[in-house]
């Protein structure tokens, strides 16, 4: 690591090196707005730098058992274990997350992820059928695809990397991984576990910087078979142009507007607090989390006051306290766009219930710069409103009552989104009923982010293509090859 003035200076991880870029770009912490951190501006120079440390890595890393490269990730899982906290505060300061949830989510999962793939990548089934008629065998093999090109988003930065990297080197394959700029601390702070691990030099390579510069020299890159991709629509459509010429292997995971849906016989002691975890936790900045609120009218009333007063007990802190449930969101230009919503709504006549412009935040002196904003309850708004059809990807989300099932589920289904959906209700045949109709990805039924990870995660519609999982991720991460044997 080097510092510079008291800056923190990242390096590219390419060939199991750290090495110096020609040019730097900040890096701030969302509790203050000040610099803290030079994120490198690499280019198309240390793009071909890692294609070829992972070029020249692939025939050993493919060629080892599936046992050997288990054993390598159980190592990493261990020493990231190891340095959880020290993790977490890293992540804390660089995504504004308070450090509650860099703790218990954020890098435990990092942890759980390699140790999941290094599990599941042993237990991997293949498929055989027979024609004895004409004394023929099918059957299929797997083999890793080649350099992986993971980008990965600022939210869940750790998670998230770690989630695309476990799988891919697990199958055999060579990773050239990008994550967002205004996030890198982690992933650097990951590549000097590396070679203690025993990931040889050139399995995992990292280059840092912004999608238009580096990751784009990454996804157009004729000797990168496949991308996996966890970021906004926008993104993703670029990324499909660009890759389109090569044919290249595409996972898309973008973002959701995502419905909770409350019958009138819901448990709302279980609800209300689930609800309000579900619409702020990392200051809404999960693609899981819920910003559009259904209730059935006859609980409207109800359940609005309700909400509103475990919303204002949901507290916004500077990151590093620990009882605080909500951080700094990720940049000043986020923390804008998000307001510019709620500004909206007030223009189309919307209530705003608590929140942004309606209750105060106190924050210390030194975080009056940070990238603050309180939880935000809108109603009285429109279906056909940005709140309710655009992703905020922030603490806001926007409350309206429904009457019948049929309704509710056509409004919750009628936006150009379809990741994830909670449903609330005490009737085991209403909960399935309704989950099977709705147009999700992901559906929770009285509960909210207990993730199985061996089962499909991803959307549908604008929502992405492809899955990530035990099964998928092994599927994307490797090719098929069906072998006809006459005997
Ligand atoms: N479905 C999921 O699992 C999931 C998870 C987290 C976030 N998201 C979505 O991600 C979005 C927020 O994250 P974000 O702002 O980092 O998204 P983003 O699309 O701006 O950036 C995501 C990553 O792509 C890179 N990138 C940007 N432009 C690029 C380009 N032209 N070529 C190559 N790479 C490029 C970025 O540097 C970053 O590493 C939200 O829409 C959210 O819903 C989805
Ligand atoms: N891929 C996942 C994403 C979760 C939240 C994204 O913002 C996961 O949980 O596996």
């Amino acid at each position: 690591m080097a510092a510079r003035g008291g800056l923190l200076m990242l390096e590219n991880f390419i060939g199991g090196t750290f090495l110096p870029c020609s040019s730097y770009l900040d890096s701030y912490d969302p509790s203050t707005g000040e610099v803290y951190c030079h994120v490198p501006n690499s280019g198309e120079e240390e793009v071909e730098a890692a294609v070829e440390a992972a070029r020249a890595a692939f025939p050993g890393w493919s060629s080892r058992s599936p046992q050997e490269r288990s054993q390598v990730l159980q190592r990493l899982a261990d020493l990231l274990e190891q340095s959880l906290e020290e993790l977490a505060q890293a992540e804390c300061k660089d995504q504004g997350k308070t450090i509650t949830l860099a703790r218990t989510m954020d890098i435990p999962r990092a942890v759980h992820n390699f140790r999941f793939f290094a599990s599941s990548i042993l237990h991997h089934t293949s498929e055989c059928t027979q024609m004895d008629h004409l004394g023929c065998l099918h059957y299929t093999v797997r083999a890793p695809v080649g350099i992986a090109a993971l980008i990965s988003p600022w939210n869940l930065p750790l998670y998230l990397l770690t989630w695309k990297i476990a799988p891919a080197i697990a199958a055999g394959n060579t990773v050239i991984a990008k994550p967002s700029e205004l996030t890198s601390v982690t992933a650097w702070m990951m590549c000097r576990l590396l070679e203690k691990a025993g990931v040889p030099p050139g399995v995992v390579n990292v280059v840092f910087g912004t999608g238009p510069r580096v990751g784009e020299a990454l996804v157009s890159h004729p000797d990168v078979p496949l991308i996996s991709f966890t970021g906004s629509q926008p993104t993703a459509e670029r990324i499909t142009q660009l890759s389109a010429p090569h044919c290249k292997k595409l996972s898309l995971e973008l973002g959701g507007k995502n419905p909770a849906i409350i019958f009138e016989d819901a448990n709302l002691d279980e609800c209300i607090p689930t609800t309000v975890r579900s619409s702020f936790a990392n200051q809404g900045e999960i693609c899981l989390c819920t910003s559009r609120i259904f209730v059935q009218r006859s609980i409207y009333n109800e359940f609005l006051k309700r909400f509103v007063e475990a919303t204002r007990m949901w507290k916004v802190g500077v990151p590093s306290d620990p009882s605080a449930d909500m951080g700094a969101l990720i940049s000043q230009a986020h923390l804008e766009k998000v307001r510019s919503y709620i500004k909206k709504a007030r223009l189309e006549g919307a209530r705003i219930l608590c929140g942004e412009g309606v209750d105060t935040l106190n924050l210390p002196p030194r975080n009056q710069a940070g990238y603050f904003m309180l939880p935000t309850v809108i109603t009285d708004v429109k279906d056909e409103s940005c709140c309710m059809k655009e992703e905020i990807f922030g603490p806001v989300t926007c409350v309206v009552p429904f009457d019948s099932e049929e309704e509710v589920i056509q409004r919750a289904n009628s936006v150009k989104y379809g990741l994830a959906a909670t449903v609330w209700s005490g009737s085991v045949g209403r909960v399935h009923r309704v989950a099977k109709k709705l147009q999700s990805g992901l559906v929770w039924t009285n509960c909210w982010l207990i993730r199985e990870l061996n089962l499909p995660f991803g959307g549908m519609k604008s929502s992405g293509v492809g899955r990530e999982g035990a099964r998928d991720s092994y599927e994307f991460f490797t090719e098929v090859k069906t072998i006809t044997v006459k005997h």
